[in-house]
């Protein structure tokens, strides 16, 4: 599939709003693939198809889950669309014919990111933090002071707003991205 072709298929999948952030993920990926020597080609797939599976409803989510073999936890019971991360990859195999284990796993962390990611994983959890079209006051403020850090730093940053936030919003936190924060801080 062209990459023309799998942004069309894109469009009737999520929306055309959900397109432009995906383009803007896209972008930053490659920016970021070329800065930290990462495989471009792999940064703009797993850019693009990142968030394929985010149109798709809890209920479907619980019962593709359940198809695809993936283990249901229970903050994933709580939260369902955390899935749309994991599905995505199984969607992006299944439906645009990404065979490459890197681009899959990291569309599957994309969300919650883990404590052992390679560097293509932080590119995309960070790509899907900081790019230009999300504009609100804590991503604005984190774009400027990432700009002379290195990217574990970039990426514990984006990793604890998201769990101030979430925090803040009374929401549960899945304890994956407790594990990628912790094991970002040096002592
Ligand atoms: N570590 C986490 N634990 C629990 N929920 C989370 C976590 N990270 C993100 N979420 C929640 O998952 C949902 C989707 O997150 P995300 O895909 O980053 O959203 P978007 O791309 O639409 O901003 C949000 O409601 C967010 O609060």
């Amino acid at each position: 599939m062209t990459e023309n072709q799998a942004i069309e298929k894109l469009s009737t999948m999520i929306g055309e709003k959900r397109l432009k952030h995906t383009l803007g993920v896209r972008d930053t990926a490659i920016d970021l693939a070329k800065k930290y020597d990462v495989d471009v080609e792999k940064a703009r797939w797993a850019g693009l198809l990142h968030d394929c599976a985010k149109r798709i409803s809890n209920n479907l989510l619980l019962q593709r889950a359940e198809e695809f073999g993936i283990v249901i936890d229970d903050i994933y019971k709580r939260v369902p669309t955390l899935l749309h991360a994991p599905i995505g990859a199984e969607i992006a195999k299944r439906e645009f014919g990404i065979d490459d284990v890197d681009i899959l796993n990291a569309i599957s962390l994309h969300t919650l990111g883990h404590k052992d990611m390679t560097t293509l994983d932080k590119i995309i959890f960070l790509a899907d933090y900081i790019e230009p079209n999300r504009d609100c006051e804590a991503i604005n403020q984190l774009r400027e002071s990432i700009k002379d850090k290195s990217l574990d730093e970039a990426v514990r940053l984006a990793c604890e707003n998201t769990l101030k936030y979430n925090l803040e919003e009374g929401r549960v936190i899945h304890p994956q991205s407790v594990e990628l924060r912790n094991s970002l801080i040096s002592n």
